[in-house]
């Protein structure tokens, strides 16, 4: 088994909870930066492929998610700053000067999505409240307002409580600053420092984690859909206007004249040409509400509860010192720990649930303490869990192994391996697989750093999508939603349309009688492209070569008869490709992470795939030599792009349209925002750096493979 390799794919979703709550009778610090987008991320992270869903906890944070949980005032004039909002800054400046007064704060709750500064600056004063700071970040649905007096703070409470922003009537509760006690395991830290804040905060404790880790799920389901449209129409016209900055400012002064001509020549202006090869993007506009392409209603989840098969746990104690395997509620880094049992997550899986309460049973017996992150000591750290509908469940425990005696460490292992291999035979749970990994390190979570050891079972976990077998092992990527994922890649191979390609290929060299698409393409190519460079993928779509029909790109060494090839790019174990080689003349994977291309040939092999390449490799590296390996001069090629939540290099989008082969992409997205540079580099204009003809957004299919949370897939096919 080679290591964890987690930076790329880790769909572990992170969060931290960032107040800390005690029982529902004891006063409760407010839950500061919570919610499923302030769920803190490791830097890994952020490139993580899957939205941060899952309730697990990590310390290492990117600056932003730091920011999340900074202390007020620092927190504000980051926030502020962001914005440039000049007013805001002002306040924040003022209000950093008086850092040293205690400030009279409260909450205002249930903003509505896309809610600036600047509303609610115009929202109190419409009220007339005069606040003294505010806080809020981008994706907060909530904010944090400073009044200079509780006489102020009261009279605010008054005026605000019951009133609309956006049609949307807040919620208003006081915020209280306390000298925060912290736990025994602070005594004797500077506890003076230790000052927070703790809200008016009603909600039971499993109440706050199922805000912070589903924060949608005091809404129905069909509710929850609604809103992730919203949000997703949202990056849509995120995409349109970001493709402005493409046309000529005399031709958007003009009110978008139709273009006289369809063809783009050589002899052409770029601004003249951006106009012909963006004439679609009007006519899309208006008869899709203003965004570039239509947008459907989400596909349903459909399983709505317990959906996860990949779950990190926690391991910390509750308010009672009791150790518990969970999800934490707490600010870690203010010394408060209090983490809470699984039971009442709603996307967990029981069995997930069931497999952390043997866990649990285990620590609370083993002489060796769990790992104290703030002292850095203890032995026990965390566990990453996957269960599946085969029965097979995975669990990866990690240990902190300094200061432990290799004797110890190897009898906590065997102690382990004892405890579930006991509860396996009473029956109490289906572990087929144990692993542990020894880490020392600062980060907390399943690292690619140190290597894992198997103590019983294989090592993997098998999984059925669609008819297709898979191997699955602990670092790979595997959707976390398997009955949706279905639906999903179901979805993509409709609109990987294959067959419908296979026939236009056809129909096109049926057509041209004795003379083929692509010995036509030969011989412009010949014309246009360096000798040295013939054949090569950037060389062949010199933007001297444009016209609005794409030569197929030649390819001399690929001698075999045409047909389709399906890139199936950011591959992970190979899902999607493998999901379509019947149809295929062969499927080419690329995805950086090694284990998962080992899974994906396994999972080729265990599906007598025989059509199927894969390259273990950044996709930005791989795409050219996949090209000029496997793109054979008279193929048509589809590519299927499911990159991280950041989505894919920029190279990747320039190497795809500057393969002409490439008429059809179908986009996988996790984050639609985040993904929109790759969209409008496939869409814009042909340059020097983007050659090739530009795509153009077809149709856009949102499927909700996380119910409960904001996040959402979209599936975006681009045509050329
Ligand atoms: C959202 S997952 C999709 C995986 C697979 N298509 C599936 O559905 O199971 C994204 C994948 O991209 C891979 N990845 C991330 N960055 C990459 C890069 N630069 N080059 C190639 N693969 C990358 C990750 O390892 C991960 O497997």
């Amino acid at each position: 088994m080679s290591n964890l390799k987690r930076p790329w794919e880790d769909e572990v979703a992170t969060q931290e909870a960032t107040a800390s709550v005690s029982d529902s009778s004891v006063k409760r610090p407010r839950p500061e930066a919570t919610s499923d987008d302030a769920e803190v991320q490791t830097n890994e992270k952020v490139e993580s492929s899957e939205p941060s869903a899952e309730p697990m906890v990590h310390l290492q944070k990117t600056a932003t998610e730091l920011s999340e949980d900074a202390p007020p005032s620092t927190l504000s004039s980051q926030l502020s700053s962001e914005s440039g909002d000049a007013e805001a800054l002002s306040q924040d400046a003022e209000a950093a000067e008086n850092a040293d007064q205690p400030m009279s704060r409260m909450k205002v709750d249930n903003l509505p999505n896309f809610c600036s500064r600047k509303d609610i600056q115009k929202f109190c004063k419409a009220n007339d409240v005069i606040v003294h700071q505010l806080k809020k970040a981008p994706k907060w649905n909530y904010c944090f307002l400073g009044f200079k007096t509780q006489e102020q703070r009261k009279d605010a409470l008054e005026k605000l409580r019951g009133k609309t922003i956006k049609d949307n009537v807040v919620q208003v509760s006081e915020v209280e600053a306390v000298e925060r006690q912290g736990t025994a395991r602070m005594q004797g830290k500077a506890q003076k420092d230790v000052v927070a804040e703790s809200a008016t905060d009603t909600r039971t404790a499993d109440e706050q984690l199922a805000d912070q880790v589903t924060p949608l799920w005091r809404k129905p389901y069909e509710e929850q859909l609604k809103n992730k449209r919203t949000v997703l129409r949202q990056a849509l016209y995120k995409f349109k206007k970001e493709m402005f900055k493409y046309f000529p400012k005399e031709y958007i002064r003009n009110r978008f004249p139709a273009p006289t001509t369809t063809v783009v020549t050589k002899d052409m202006t770029p601004e003249e040409r951006a106009i012909v090869q963006l004439a679609w993007f009007m006519p899309a506009l208006k008869a899709n509400d203003d965004i570039p392409c239509p947008l459907s209603d989400p596909l349903p989840s459909p399983v709505v509860n317990g959906y996860r098969n990949k779950c990190e746990f926690t391991f910390g104690w509750n308010l009672k010192r009791e150790k518990v395997v969970g999800f934490l509620l707490g600010l870690y880094k203010e010394g408060i720990v209090n983490v809470l049992e699984p039971t009442n997550t709603l996307n967990v899986s029981p069995a997930a649930v069931k497999i952390a309460a043997t866990l649990q049973t285990f620590l609370r017996a083993s002489d060796l303490d769990l790992y104290d992150r703030i002292n850095k000591k203890g032995f026990w750290r965390m566990a990453l869990v996957r269960t599946h509908r085969t029965n097979e469940s995975m669990i990866v425990v990690q240990y902190s192994p300094s200061d432990v005696s290799v004797d110890k460490i190897q009898a906590a292992k065997d102690a382990l391996k004892s405890h579930f291999q006991r509860a396996m035979a009473d029956g109490e749970i289906a572990v087929t697989t144990l692993l542990v990994q020894g880490w020392d390190g600062v980060f907390n979570g399943m690292t690619d750093k140190s290597p894992l050891e198997i103590l019983y079972g294989s090592g993997y976990v098998h999984e059925t999508l669609l008819g297709i077998n898979f191997r699955i092992s602990p670092s790979a990527f595997f959707q976390v939603n398997t009955e949706a994922t279905e639906v999903l890649y179901s979805t993509v191979k409709d609109w990987c349309a294959l067959d419908e390609v296979e026939r236009e290929r056809k129909e096109a060299a049926d057509e041209d009688s004795g003379k083929t698409k692509c010995e036509e393409a030969q011989t412009k190519m010949e014309e246009t492209v360096p000798a040295e460079t013939n054949g090569s993928v950037a060389a062949s779509t010199d933007p001297a070569n444009i016209s609005s029909e794409a030569p197929v790109t030649p390819h001399p060494k690929d001698l075999s008869p045409p047909g389709t090839v399906l890139l199936d790019l950011c591959c992970g174990t190979g899902t999607i490709g493998l999901t379509m080689t019947s149809q295929v003349k062969k499927v080419v994977g690329v995805d950086i992470i090694k284990d998962a291309i080992e899974d994906a040939e396994y999972n080729a092999k265990l599906n007598n795939a025989t059509n199927v390449f894969y390259y273990a490799d950044k996709v930005e590296n791989a795409i050219r030599t996949i090209f000029a390996e496997h793109v054979g001069s008279r193929d048509d090629v589809v590519a299927v792009l499911d990159p991280p939540r950041n989505g894919v290099h920029a190279d990747v989008i320039k190497a795809v349209r500057a393969c002409e082969g490439v008429r059809r992409v179908v986009y996988v997205s996790c984050d639609a925002e985040q993904a929109c540079g790759n969209f409008v580099d496939l869409c814009r204009p042909t340059s020097n750096k983007y050659r090739g003809l530009p795509f153009k957004p077809i149709r856009a299919q949102p499927v909700d493979l996380f119910p409960h949370t904001k996040h959402c897939e979209l599936i975006l096919e681009f045509r050329r």
